[in-house]
C-alpha cells in the first residue's frame, strides 16, 4: 500500500466501483478471449493495489474418487479457531464414528497468527454447475453417482505478499502437521466390509483392544514386526525414490487360535490404519474386485482371512457348506487368480499409496506360490503354539504378574505340549468374579497335563509328524473322491 500517495489512492478507490460496474456491463459483449485477458488484467490490478497472496484448498481435487486430504486437514486445524471466532458455525462431522466437529460456516472468515505473522482463512462455496460440468461429469455409473458431491467448498488462505516465503513454507507445514495430529486423535478407526445390498464398502467403528503390548509372542520376533510396520509407515519418500508402490504384504499363517486376527487388530492400533475385510467369495468378478480396490483409502489394511478357503486358487479344494450358502446368495464368484494378483499389485493397486495387504491362512502349503511370493507378500509370519515367553505376556495381561513359583512347572509343560495362545488365554481367564491367580495357573497346568496325556505323552516333534501324516492321508482321500 505504501506504493501510492494518499490522494491517488482515494481517486483510485472511488473509481473501483464504477470500473467494476462498467466491466460487468460490457463483459457480456466481449469475445471469450478478450474476457479472459480482462480477467487477468483485473487480477493484476487488484494485486497491485492490495499486494496479497491467496491459496485455495478445494474440497475436491481433480480426482473423481476422493475428497482432498489437504482440505480436511485445514478444516481440522481451523476447528478451534472457528469455534472461538466465527459468528456462524456448522457441524461438519456427525458420523457415527466421530465426535462432533464444528467448523466455520460458508462465507465466514477467521484469523490466525503464527510466529507473529497474521493470516486469514475464508470458507467459500463453489457453484454446483461448475462442479457438475467440469470435475464431476454427470454419470449414471454407480461409483460416480455415489461419490459425487452435491456442492463443493474451499478454504482460502490470504496473507501479505511480503510473507509469501514464510507462509508457503513454515506456516503451511505447521497447519498440515497440527491438522493431521488433530484428525488422528479425533477419529475412531473403521472396519469396512462389503455391503451385500449395493456392493460398496460399508463400515462399523473398529475398537478392538488388542495392541502389540498385549500380544503374546516371543519379544524379539514381535520387535522385528513392529519395526517393519513403523519403517513402512514412514517410508513414503523411500518408496518414491526406488520407484515402488507404497504398499506392503504380510502373510500370517499358523493353526487356528494362534492369533492371526488378533495381530491384524494390533497392526491397525499401532499404525492407526482402517481395516478393509475382503470376503472374496462374495465378489462377483474381477471388475467388482477392482472397483472395491479403488474405493479403499490410503492408511489402510486390506485383509483376506483364510485365503486358502476364499476361492479355489489351488484347484484342489472342496466347497464348504458355508460357501455353498454364499454361492446361493451372491451367485458364483468369477474372481480368478490372475484377477486377484492384479488386485494386489497390478496397475490399479497404485491409485492410493500407504496400504498394507494381509492374508491369513491355516494351510500355507496349499497356497499357489504366485500368491505369496516375496514382493507380493513381503513378510511371512508364522504364528504358532504358545511358548513360555508368550505365556508370560498373557500372564501379565490377565493377572499383572511377571513371575510366580508355578511358572517353573508351566515352563516345563510348554516345552512338552502344544497349546494355542487362544486356549492358554481361556485357561487364564478367571472363571468366577472372585477368581485368583493361583486357581487360574493351576487350571492352566491341569489343561496342559490333560493335553499331554491325551497326546499319549508325545513330544512336540512326534505330534507334528503325526499331524502331517494325517493331513497327507486326508488329501489322498480327497483326490480319490
Ligand atoms: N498371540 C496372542 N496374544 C494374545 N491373545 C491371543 C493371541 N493369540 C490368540 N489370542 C487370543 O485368542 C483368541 C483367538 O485368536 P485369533 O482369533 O486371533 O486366532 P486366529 O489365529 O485368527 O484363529 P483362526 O485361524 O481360527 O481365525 C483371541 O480373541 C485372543 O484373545
Amino acid at each position: 500500500m505504501g506504493k501510492l500517495g494518499g490522494e491517488t489512492l482515494a481517486t483510485v478507490g472511488s473509481s473501483i466501483p464504477a470500473l467494476m460496474f462498467t466491466c460487468a456491463t460490457f463483459k457480456q459483449f466481449f469475445p471469450h478471449t478478450v474476457k479472459i485477458k480482462l480477467e487477468i488484467w483485473w487480477d493484476k490490478l487488484v494485486h497491485w493495489l492490495f499486494p496479497e497472496v491467496q491459496i485455495t484448498f478445494n474440497e475436491y481435487g481433480s480426482s473423481l474418487y476422493n475428497r482432498s486430504v489437504a482440505y480436511d486437514t485445514v478444516e481440522s486445524y481451523l476447528c478451534s479457531k472457528s469455534v472461538a471466532q466465527a459468528a456462524r458455525l456448522k457441524a461438519v462431522s456427525v458420523k457415527k464414528d466421530q465426535p462432533l466437529v464444528l467448523a466455520m460456516d460458508d462465507y465466514e472468515e477467521v484469523h490466525d497468527e503464527f510466529q507473529g505473522i497474521k493470516v486469514s482463512w475464508y470458507r467459500g462455496k463453489e457453484s454446483t454447475d461448475l462442479l457438475t460440468n467440469s470435475i464431476y461429469p454427470s454419470q449414471t455409473n454407480s461409483i460416480y453417482s455415489r461419490q459425487r458431491a452435491p456442492e463443493s467448498r474451499y478454504y482460502q488462505l490470504t496473507f501479505p505478499e511480503k510473507h509469501r516465503e514464510f507462509v508457503t513454507g513454515k506456516y503451511l507445514k505447521h497447519v498440515m502437521q497440527e491438522g493431521k495430529a488433530l484428525k488422528k486423535g479425533r477419529r475412531f478407526r473403521r472396519l469396512y466390509m462389503k455391503n451385500p445390498s449395493d456392493g460398496f464398502w460399508d463400515y462399523a467403528i473398529f475398537q478392538h483392544p488388542s495392541t502389540f503390548d498385549t500380544y503374546a509372542m516371543d519379544a524379539k520376533r514381535k520387535k522385528a514386526i513392529i519395526n517393519d510396520l513403523i519403517t513402512f509407515s514412514r517410508a513414503k519418500d523411500y518408496y518414491a525414490k526406488i520407484g515402488k508402490v507404497w504398499k506392503r504384504g504380510y502373510l500370517l499363517y499358523g493353526p487356528p487360535g494362534t492369533g492371526k486376527s488378533t495381530m491384524i487388530a494390533a497392526m491397525s492400533n499401532l499404525l492407526g490404519y482402517d481395516i478393509y475385510d475382503l470376503e472374496l467369495t462374495t465378489i462377483k468378478d474381477n471388475a467388482e474386485l477392482k472397483t472395491l480396490l479403488i474405493n479403499t483409502k490410503s492408511k489402510s489394511i486390506i485383509v483376506v482371512e483364510d485365503i486358502d478357503c476364499s476361492l479355489d486358487f489351488t484347484g484342489k479344494r472342496k466347497e464348504t457348506d458355508e460357501e455353498k450358502k454364499e454361492k446361493a446368495n451372491y451367485g458364483e464368484s468369477k474372481v480368478t487368480l490372475s484377477g486377484f494378483l492384479n488386485f494386489v499389485d497390478g496397475i490399479w493397486s497404485a491409485c492410493e499409496g500407504e496400504r498394507i495387504f494381509v492374508f491369513t491362512t491355516n494351510h500355507v502349503e496349499k497356497l499357489d506360490p504366485a500368491l505369496i511370493r516375496r514382493g507380493r507378500m513381503d513378510m511371512h509370519i508364522e504364528l504358532s503354539y504358545c511358548c513360555f515367553e508368550a505365556f508370560k505376556v498373557l500372564a501379565r495381561n490377565y493377572w499383572n504378574i511377571d513371575s510366580h513359583p508355578l511358572f517353573e512347572k508351566i515352563k516345563q509343560l510348554f516345552s512338552e505340549v502344544n497349546m494355542t495362545p487362544a486356549d492358554v488365554a481361556e485357561n487364564l481367564m478367571p472363571k468366577t468374579l472372585g477368581g485368583d491367580v493361583i486357581t487360574s495357573l493351576e487350571t492352566l497346568i491341569q489343561a496342559l497335563e490333560t493335553v499331554k496325556e491325551g497326546a499319549g505323552a508325545k513330544t512336540k516333534e512326534e505330534a507334528k509328524v503325526d499331524a502331517e501324516e494325517e493331513e497327507a492321508k486326508k488329501e489322498e482321500e480327497e483326490e480319490e473322491v
